[in-house]
């Protein structure tokens, strides 16, 4: 039995639609759909979902929103006078979306959530109306109904372990599933979303819950590549990926399967296949425990910017027990995540991302860093970009680390930080932002051949 997720990109479109109707027919081991909502035509175009971020903006400040709202419904009902589907479901979800807007704001956090899910829920509804229309036995599944319940976090729920065992049931549920991706419920009841892009979440608890022989996530290229393709021009395609491989990948930028999704598959054992709706006959990327190592060290390059640094230093900070902690102590106390910590004998670095700090908290977190803990010197850096290149080959080869270095000397980069992480499967390069680009494709010139760049 498969999961299969469709991206926003997959069903922004009659079109595109009909294409995922046709994957899931040919195949009768796809039995859960999860879908996203509908997502961009083309480049310039705005997803479902920021518009109702947008429109529930407009509602929470009393501000006219009719033409969002028709633009919203737009979508939706493009899609069902392409494949000539009744008004019936149309005006349902206009009914929905509606009564939602219209409904309770006494608390804005909850309300925007119920908006902004509103985009899959309703496309999951269309989805189901569209394959029954085509002679397909399809159900729509909430995940109030199915027992997908999330932690109270807006914008960045996770889930429940209890979940698992009720989404266990789903396996009963004759015919197909449709199931709305980027959301669940708390334990009171209320919507709350996972972080953005967070379908691909939805499909991995699924595919966790009813043990899923396959987690099948399509979206609109033909596999997962060696660099992001907007960076490096017709990128090498990757065909086997472990967990831990893509989990540092896509925490650093390969936005096209979310870090967080990989945990339940991982945990369930189950290989996730990255494919294409646009050309679903391509094998695409499988995503597994272990892979045979037939390539280089490096398998991909990833990058990611707007991060900063604290440096701390202190004579003789090596033998000051506690110190580590101390400093850790007070970036929880502003409720800050860390991302990593190089450090020396008399220095430590921590890397955070710039967003969680603003000119005031920074302020705050320097002047109590160096009134507790006496430090001779704390400069934060802002601006950085950081650069990832992963492989579980690295750990075989000597002079990765050598062989980078020199690609960024060649192209002129000042290299800001180095860090290998203990697990050897990645190695770390800060550099400065505005010279990202340029690093990352200097470094896939060097260890992915001749490429042109774009
Ligand atoms: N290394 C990579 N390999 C493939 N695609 C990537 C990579 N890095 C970034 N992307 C981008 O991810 C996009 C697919 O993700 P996304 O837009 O979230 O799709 P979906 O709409 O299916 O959820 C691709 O079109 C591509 O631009
Ligand atoms: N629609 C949500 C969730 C999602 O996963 O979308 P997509 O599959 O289009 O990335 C978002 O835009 O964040």
């Amino acid at each position: 039995m498969k999961v299969v997720k469709f991206g926003g990109s997959s069903l922004a479109s009659g079109a595109q639609v009909e294409k995922v109707f046709h994957i899931v027919a040919s195949d009768p081991e796809r039995k859960i759909v999860v879908v996203s909502a509908p997502g961009k035509r083309y480049s310039d175009d705005i997803k479902v979902t920021d518009l109702l971020i947008s429109c529930a903006e407009h509602y929470l400040n009393g501000e006219d929103a009719s033409e969002l709202v028709e633009t919203i419904i737009g979508r939706y009902k493009s899609i069902a006078d392409e494949l000539n589907l009744s008004n019936n479901i149309i005006e349902k979800i206009t009914d929905d979306l509606l009564s939602l807007l219209n409904g309770d704001k006494d608390n804005p956090a909850s309300f925007i959530e119920a908006v902004k899910a509103s985009g899959e829920d309703n496309n999951a509804k269309l989805i189901a109306a569209v394959f029954n229309h085509k002679g397909l036995e399809t159900h729509y599944v909430s995940p109030k109904e199915a027992g997908l319940l999330v932690s109270n976090e807006p914008g960045n729920a996770q889930v429940l372990p209890e979940s698992y065992e009720r989404l266990y049931e789903l396996k009963k549920q004759s015919g197909i599933i449709v199931f709305p991706g980027f959301f669940g419920y708390n334990t009171e009841g209320d919507v709350v979303t996972f972080s953005r892009s967070g379908s691909d979440i939805t499909g991995s608890i699924l595919a966790n819950g009813i043990k899923a022989d396959l987690y099948e996530n399509f979206t609109d290229v033909d596999a997962v590549y060696a660099v992001n393709p907007n960076i490096v021009k017709n990128p090498k395609e990757i065909r086997e990926l472990t967990y831990r491989e893509m989990r540092e990948l896509s925490y650093c930028g390969f936005s096209v399967f979310h870090d967080e999704a990989l945990i339940p598959a991982f945990r369930a054992g189950i290989p996730v296949n990255v494919k294409n709706t646009n050309n679903p006959e391509a094998p695409g990327t499988l995503i597994m425990s272990a892979r045979e190592n037939i390539n280089g060290p490096v398998v991909g390059i990833a990058s990611d910017d707007k991060f900063c640094s604290i440096y701390v230093g202190k004579y003789m900070m090596n033998k000051e027990i506690g110190f580590g902690r101390k400093i850790l102590l007070i970036l929880e106390e502003f409720g800050l995540s860390f991302e990593h910590i190089p450090s020396g004998i008399d220095d430590i670095t921590i890397i955070v991302r710039q967003n969680q700090m603003d000119e005031e908290i920074e302020k705050s977190i320097v002047k109590r860093i160096i009134d507790d803990l006496d430090a001779d010197e704390v400069r934060v850096e802002h601006d950085l970009a950081l650069i990832m290149l992963v492989g579980e080959g690295m750990r075989q080869k000597v002079g990765t680390a050598a062989r980078a270095s020199n690609a960024l000397a060649a192209a002129n980069i000042n290299i800001e930080m180095i860090n290998q992480g203990s697990s050897e499967t990645s190695m770390m390069f800060g550099v400065k932002d505005a010279v990202e680009k340029k690093a990352v494709q200097a470094l896939y010139e060097e260890f992915f051949a001749e490429v042109k760049v774009r």
